[in-house]
C-alpha cells in the first residue's frame, strides 16, 4: 500500500500561504497537515483558528490538525469548526487520554494519539483500539527542519506490532525530518502516513516531491 502523504504548512511561505495551499490543492497529496503550537507546550507558537479558518476555507483535501499545546480538550469544538478529518493530541498534553478520545469521537472527528520522540510505544497498549490514528514524532515537536530521530524506525515496527498483536485498525503516522530516504525506512517499518514539511516547501518541484514520497 502506498502511503498517505500529509504536506505540513508549518514549512509553506505564510506571506503567499494561499498559493501553497493550491500547490496541496492539485497535487498527489491525501491530506493537509496543521502544526498548532502554544509556546507552553513546545518552545515556539505557529498560527491560531483566525488563520485557520482561512486555510481550512481554501484546503480541498482533509485537514489532519496536529495540536502541541497543553488542554487540548478546551478546543474540540474549534478544531471541529474548521471542519477536521483528524484531531491529533500529544499524550503528554493529556492526563485523562481516554475521555478527550472519546470527546473528539462524539464530536464527530477521527482521534489520532501523539507521542513525543521521549514516550514508549507501550503506553498506548490501554487506547490503541479507540484510536483512529497513532502519530509517532520523529523529531522533538516545535520546528520544522529538524534532524529526524532514527529510533523512530523501531518505534514504528514495534507500534506494527502492538497494532496485530490487540486487532486494532489504527493508522501509523510519523512527523518531523521525513524525506526520501527516511521516509522509505518508515514505509518499510510499517508507516501508513508520512508528514513533511521542509522536504517538500524546499524542493525545486514540490508536487513532484510527494509523488516521490508516495511512490517509496
Ligand atoms: O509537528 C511538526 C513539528 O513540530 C511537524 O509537522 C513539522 O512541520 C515537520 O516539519 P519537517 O520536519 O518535515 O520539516
Ligand atoms: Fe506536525
Amino acid at each position: 500500500m502506498k502511503p498517505i502523504i500529509a504536506p505540513s504548512i508549518l514549512s509553506a511561505n505564510f506571506a503567499y500561504l494561499a498559493k501553497d495551499i493550491e500547490m496541496i490543492n492539485n497535487s498527489e497529496a491525501e491530506w493537509i497537515h496543521i502544526d498548532i503550537m502554544d509556546g507552553v507546550f513546545v518552545p515556539n507558537i505557529s498560527f491560531g483558528f483566525p488563520v485557520l479558518k482561512f486555510v481550512a476555507e481554501l484546503s480541498e483535501k482533509p485537514l489532519d490538525v496536529h495540536l502541541m499545546i497543553v488542554n487540548p480538550e478546551k478546543f474540540v469544538n474549534e478544531v471541529k469548526a474548521l471542519g477536521a478529518h483528524v484531531m491529533n493530541v500529544h499524550y503528554e498534553a493529556c492526563p485523562h487520554i481516554h475521555r478527550v478520545i472519546q470527546q473528539i469521537r462524539e464530536a464527530g472527528m477521527e482521534p489520532a494519539v501523539t507521542i513525543n520522540p521521549g514516550t514508549p510505544v507501550s503506553l498506548l497498549k490501554d487506547i490503541i483500539r479507540d484510536v483512529y490514528m497513532v502519530l509517532i514524532m520523529s523529531v522533538n515537536p516545535g520546528f520544522g527542519g529538524q534532524k529526524f530521530i532514527e529510533h523512530s524506525v523501531d518505534k514504528v515496527k514495534e507500534l506494527r506490532a502492538l497494532i496485530e498483536e490487540t486487532g486494532s485498525k489504527a493508522l501509523i503516522e510519523v512527523d518531523g525530518g521525513v524525506n526520501k530516504e527516511t521516509g522509505a525506512l518508515l514505509v518499510e517499518a510499517g508507516a501508513d502516513v508520512l508528514v513533511a514539511g521542509s522536504a517538500i516547501f524546499s524542493a525545486p518541484d514540490p508536487r513532484r516531491m510527494i509523488v516521490d514520497l508516495k511512490n517509496l
